[in-house]
């Protein structure tokens, strides 16, 4: 398995900025990575989504193993070809999916049966087949094991089963990827908000000779703050020199703490999943489009953010295409909040590199206080 070059070229406090290098580019980060769940990053076109300055996107292996299907996608060329997309791509292995979305599953030790949420056919994963789907058939750059999301809240118990079987899962997964020199894969830590377990299952995998680490088991309705003291109780266990990613992560606020906390990469289907529902991100905080105080309201979504969609348009009119029900809501807005998103990004990796991180994150939090329930 290949481990990417990571190069962090500065840092402040326990916040890191610098360039994960991979055969098909690099990514800056801290990164940001918008959520492309069925081949698409909705109601975006690629080019919208590069522009916006995002170096790699993640894809669903459960979403795309359903529709069209795994097989079909490598027949199509892979999902870079498929989706045009030639930058990096990360795919996740599909148990959070599984666990969220889909109907009867059954967990076995070697893997899970579910029911499509789509048409209730019956699929199987198990660490291997991830990983085919993943690497081989998809295409992944960087993919991701198959582990379990343990249910929050959970048992002490509970959450040690959990974590022993993703770290089972964790290994089938590494022995199942083998030696392949432009692709990597990243272990996934569990433990629940249990400190003792959060060491164990970090130590576990760090010692398992994974590309990257990724936190899971969060933004699972624990709230900002238990996110905050679980990601506290497992980057010290983490060695300085892999990425370290946060799964499914999050709201602007989120990614100022965590970032301060010592993580590189987020994705989080927020920005286009709010912007659907007319809630616009900006740099003075979330405002929701559909408010009748936007009726008449001639200012630009956020002059800072360099994007036509956050510079040539009025609130008004966001305010009229969402009260009418246009398709052009949901896209232009689709559109300012992920070069929102990749906007603070750039601000933070700035920031860090120079050494004015802390003044920027003690700005945010004072601007986004209302933001961290
Ligand atoms: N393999 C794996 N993947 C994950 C994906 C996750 N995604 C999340 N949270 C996303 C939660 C989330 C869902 C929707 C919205 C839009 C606003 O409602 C925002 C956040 N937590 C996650 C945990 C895991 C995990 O342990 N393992």
């Amino acid at each position: 398995m290949a481990v990417f070059p990571f190069e962090i070229s500065a840092t402040e406090g326990k916040a890191r900025t610098g360039v994960l290098k991979t055969p098909r580019g690099d990514i800056r980060t801290p990164a940001f990575m918008p959520v492309g769940t069925a081949g698409t990053v909705k109601a975006l076109y690629m080019d919208q989504v590069k522009d916006a300055g995002a170096d790699i996107i993640l894809g669903n292996t459960y979403h795309l193993m359903l529709r069209p299907g795994a097989e079909r996608v490598q027949r199509l060329g892979g999902l870079h070809a498929f989706a045009h997309w030639n930058g990096p791509m990360l795919t996740d292995s599909g148990g959070f999916q599984v666990w969220s979305l889909a109907q009867l599953r059954k967990m076995d030790p070697d893997g899970v049966t579910f029911q499509s949420h789509i048409d209730g056919s019956t699929h199987r994963l198990t660490p291997a087949r991830s990983i085919e789907i993943q690497a081989d058939l998809l295409g992944a750059d960087i993919s991701m094991q198959l582990d379990e999301c343990t249910d929050y809240p959970c048992t002490h118990e509970e959450a040690e089963r959990s974590l022993d079987l993703s770290l089972d899962w964790g290994q089938r997964s590494l022995d199942a990827f083998g030696d392949r020199d432009a692709q990597t894969l990243f272990g996934i830590i569990q433990g629940s908000n249990y400190a003792d377990l959060r060491e164990k299952s970090a130590k576990g995998v760090v010692s398992q000779g994974f590309g990257g680490l990724a936190l899971g088991g969060l933004a699972v309705g624990e709230g900002h703050d238990q996110m905050c003291a679980t990601i506290d109780m497992t980057v010290p266990h983490l060695p300085d020199h892999l990425p370290r990613y946060v799964m499914g992560v999050g709201k602007p606020i989120d990614l100022v703490e965590s970032v301060a906390r010592g993580i590189d990469m987020f994705d989080c289907v927020l920005p286009t999943r709010s912007g659907r529902h007319g809630q616009a991100w900006t740099w003075d905080g979330p405002v929701n489009v559909k408010n009748a105080r936007f009726a008449e309201d001639v200012s630009p979504l956020d002059e800072a953010v360099n994007c036509p969609a956050s510079q040539d348009y009025s609130r008004a009119y966001y305010h009229h295409l969402f009260k009418a029900g246009e398709y052009l809501g949901p896209m232009l807005l689709s559109w300012h909040n992920t070069a929102f998103f990749q906007a603070l990004m750039q601000e933070i990796r700035a920031s860090i590199a120079e050494g004015r991180f802390e003044a920027l994150r003690t700005r945010l939090q004072t601007a986004w206080a209302s933001t961290k329930s």
